[in-house]
């Protein structure tokens, strides 16, 4: 069920009504005291776990915070996304990010110079990112960043089979793994929070066939460790890191 919008902002009312008419939410005219719902404050647009003891509100922020340290300190083409998108020997393919979610693995790939089309099916996690999108347009640091990041809202298979554009190289799947129950999966509250109210990808297997059909280069798909192969598909080959693996198949 999708969570209800409350705006505590006079000045943002417009764009609270603007945001519940496009993403089906409905605007509240005051805070519920338990469950979650979206808040849309001056600043910006965030996911917030409601009662007494709950977790942190969720947002996309690209300027500060762990995207920030990221940009400067995270590895940059060393980095596991950006080694299984093929972008170790200097080249900055069109990737199409067919399970966007908070746009980390997204902006990571855009801030190294790929050209990044973000599919989200989630009205929550579209909204999220697209607030996050706009506050990046106008900071001086990102805005270059942003500008080659494009969000569409829907489903990816459809979106995929009906994609007229240019052609990615690459195409990126990370869904939710649906055990998510391990220690590392559920250790950040703020991400509990996300997950219960987008809910696992169960049927996630479904995207590797469309995939595989559009992207001219690689279907990347990211993985806890452990996890079985998406579709029972055998990879070109794999990257595993600690907690996660990717799994590449070319062609
Ligand atoms: C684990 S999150 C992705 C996290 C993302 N890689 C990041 O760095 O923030 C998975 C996201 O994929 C979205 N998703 C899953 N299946 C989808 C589908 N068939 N079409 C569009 N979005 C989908 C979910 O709504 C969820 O937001």
């Amino acid at each position: 069920m999708l969570p209800p919008l409350f705006c505590s902002s006079s000045e943002r009312h417009d764009h609270a009504q603007q945001l519940a008419a496009h993403y089906g939410f409905v605007l509240l005219d005051a805070l519920p005291e338990q469950g979650h719902a979206l808040v849309l404050d001056a600043h910006r647009l965030a996911l917030c776990s409601l009662g007494k003891g709950a977790p942190g509100p969720v947002f996309v922020d690209f300027v500060g915070g762990a995207a920030d340290w990221r940009r400067k300190h995270g590895g940059g083409r060393g980095q596991g996304v950006a080694k299984a998108c093929g972008l170790k020997g200097g080249s900055t393919p069109h990737v199409l990010d067919a399970t966007a979610g908070l746009g980390r693995d997204a902006f990571v790939l855009a801030s190294l110079g790929c050209q990044v089309d973000m599919l989200e099916r989630s009205p929550v996690a579209a909204s999220l990112l697209a607030d996050g999108l706009l506050r990046a347009q106008d900071s001086d640091e990102v805005a270059a960043i942003a500008s080659r990041m494009r969000l569409h809202h829907g489903m990816a298979s459809e979106l995929m089979q009906a994609w007229s554009a240019d052609r990615p190289e690459v195409i990126y799947l990370d869904p939710m793994f649906p055990e998510t129950k391990t220690k590392s999966a559920l250790s950040k509250k703020e991400m509990q929070t996300f997950q219960q109210v987008v809910g696992a990808d169960a049927d996630a297997d479904a995207l590797l066939l469309p995939a595989r059909a559009l992207a001219t280069g690689r279907v990347v798909v990211k993985r806890p460790r452990h996890a079985p192969l998406l579709a029972g598909a055998k990879p070109s080959y794999s990257l595993e890191g600690d907690s996660v693996r990717f799994d590449i198949y070319l062609g």
